[in-house]
């Protein structure tokens, strides 16, 4: 469904000088899939997901979504950033149900099914609250619940739990993976949690440091559904090690360079 073929990507800076994020990138997702994305910062993983999402253009090779080329953003592709970048004049339902009104989507059942999200995400009770009266794990949560009323085939998802505390984060993987089971979509998933991404990718995907490169693609062979208690499993710490060997080989090898 995703196909990301030789791709790299340069920026220029102001002063003139080129930094090379991404370097012959290829990868794909399957319909359904849901992949994770770890390396080390600044290794070019917000960009592949901006690649994805038609936000920048590659340098050199192609990314497509069901063959065809991505040139701009898409209806049925919707991204959770770092920041949740919420519209600070509209109240928390009004930003939940924002681009499914922007996208003229929006029905009898739209709010409804806000509600219940916000509900999930235990938001109960503050759909009427602007951004400003919510912690920012709260507005998080509003971010996630907007990108989940799209239902989007494609849900890019740039470290969406970091500002989240650790129960909430707990919550909140476990209740991604429940919606996800719901309404399949394919989840490119960016953190910089390995048990987070073992936990609840059915792929890791795990880059080098900048110019980021894929350097291995490790396959999760934990059963569904997924739960804490499996971080225990021999499969589980076999994978997290896999990905740890990568990523300290990679920061040693950058340490002695
Ligand atoms: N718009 C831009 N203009 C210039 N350089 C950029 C731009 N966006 C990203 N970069 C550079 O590209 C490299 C990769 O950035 P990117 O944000 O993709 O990394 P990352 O792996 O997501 O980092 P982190 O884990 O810290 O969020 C960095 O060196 C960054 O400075």
């Amino acid at each position: 469904m995703i196909a990301i073929e030789g791709v790299g990507k340069r920026f220029s800076g102001r002063d003139g000088g080129a930094v090379q994020a991404l370097e012959d990138v290829s990868l794909t997702v399957a319909p359904g899939e849901f992949v994770a994305v770890v390396g080390a910062s600044g290794c070019g993983k917000s960009t592949l997901l901006r690649l994805i999402a038609g936000l920048v253009a590659p340098s050199a090779g192609r990314v497509a979504i069901d063959g065809a080329q991505v040139t701009g953003a898409r209806t049925d592709t919707a991204m959770v950033f770092q920041a949740p970048t919420l519209l600070p004049w509209a109240d928390v339902l009004k930003n939940v149900t924002f681009p499914m009104r922007l996208m003229r989507r929006a029905g009898p059942g739209t709010e409804d099914a806000a509600r219940a999200l916000l509900a999930r995400a235990g938001l109960a009770g503050f759909e009427g609250r602007l951004p400003r009266e919510l912690s920012g794990g709260m507005q998080q949560r509003v971010a996630i619940c907007r990108a989940l009323l799209q239902q989007p085939r494609i849900l890019l998802m740039d470290e969406p739990f970091g500002a989240l505390d650790a129960l909430t984060r707990e919550e909140m993987s476990l209740e991604l993976l429940r919606l996800w089971t719901e309404s399949p979509m394919a989840v490119v998933f960016v953190t910089h949690s390995i048990s987070e991404a073992v936990l609840l990718a059915d792929r890791v995907i795990v880059m080098s440091p900048r110019p980021g490169r894929v350097v291995d693609d490790v396959a999760i062979p934990l059963p569904r559904p997924r739960s804490f208690d499996q971080e225990g499993l021999p499969a589980f710490q076999a994978a997290a090690r896999r990905i740890r060997d990568h990523i300290f080989r990679g920061q040693a090898a950058r340490a002695a360079a």
